[in-house]
């Protein structure tokens, strides 16, 4: 592997004691798109969190695009180059805001300048156009709000998507039309994705490698190729794999 994108060496997060990410490690190329499941519980969200600056890190580093990080402190740098998209399109956008207003923001915390072609192309690059431009989030389905999400995101003009979970609160003919936009987005622009979902067809569908994690460990690192073939080294993957719905590809 060239110089990964992420690398993340032994890294712990506990809360009161409790070890929710117990010493992971993980390389993650520039441009690779890598999927993160595990059952509930398991730490993928931390991971996740943890990563972006969301929840602190005990012990261990992070490296991202050869810049180090610890604890939770992230800077502007940081932020421009990692964006992340989170599952509920509800919570993550305040809902008496314009969406307008809810991409001029991002834009303005970093010194972007051309703010209106930015946001007509952001809404063009998400399937909405500018009709969407004045509406308020409130005034939005699950579907349209989860693409302001992702344009909020990609209006940065970032290197690496944080997913954690990003269609699985939307329905499952929306959910295919989000995981289309992003990995078109992927491709248009060479992002790195880190996805977390509990759902193995996405991750097979959208990812190139993975990680398989409980409790707070990773288990196996295997990659789509042997996920299709089913040559896992843990039965634990194989259940996961069984109670994952509509898992139905074959070999
Ligand atoms: N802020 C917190 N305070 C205390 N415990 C936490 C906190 N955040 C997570 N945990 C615990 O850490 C463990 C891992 O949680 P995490 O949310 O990362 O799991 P997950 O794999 O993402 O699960 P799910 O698929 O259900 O979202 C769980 O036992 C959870 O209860």
């Amino acid at each position: 592997m060239t110089v990964p994108a992420l690398s993340i060496r032994d890294m712990l997060v506990t809360f009161s004691g409790f070890r929710a990410l117990d010493e992971v490690s993980l390389d993650i190329a520039a441009g690779e798109s890598f999927g993160i499941v595990g059952e509930s519980g398991s730490g993928k969200s931390t991971l996740l969190r943890a990563v972006a600056g969301l929840n602190r890190f005990d012990s261990g580093t992070l490296t991202v695009n050869g810049r180090s990080f610890t604890g939770h402190k992230r800077d502007h740098e940081f932020y421009r180059t990692v964006q992340m998209v989170f599952q509920d399109p509800y919570g993550s956008l305040h809902p008496r805001q314009t969406v307008d207003r809810l991409l001029l923001e991002p834009l303005a915390i970093h010194g972007f300048a051309d703010t209106e072609t930015r946001i007509a192309r952001a809404l063009d690059e998400v399937g909405l156009g500018s009709g969407f431009r004045f509406r308020f989030s409130h005034q939005l389905s699950g579907g349209q709000r989860q693409r302001i999400a992702v344009a909020r995101a990609l209006i940065v003009e970032p290197k690496v998507l944080l997913l954690d979970e990003p269609t699985s609160a939307l329905d499952a003919s929306i959910q295919a039309e989000i995981l289309n936009l992003l990995e078109q987005a992927r491709r248009d622009r060479g992002l790195t994705f880190v996805m977390v979902s509990h759902d193995l067809a996405v991750i097979s569908h959208m990812c190139e490698r993975l990680a398989v994690m409980k409790t707070g460990k990773v288990v196996e690192a295997l990659d789509v190729a042997q996920l299709r073939s089913r040559e896992f080294s843990t039965d634990y993957t194989r259940q996961l794999l069984t109670a994952s719905e509509g898992f139905v590809r074959e070999a």
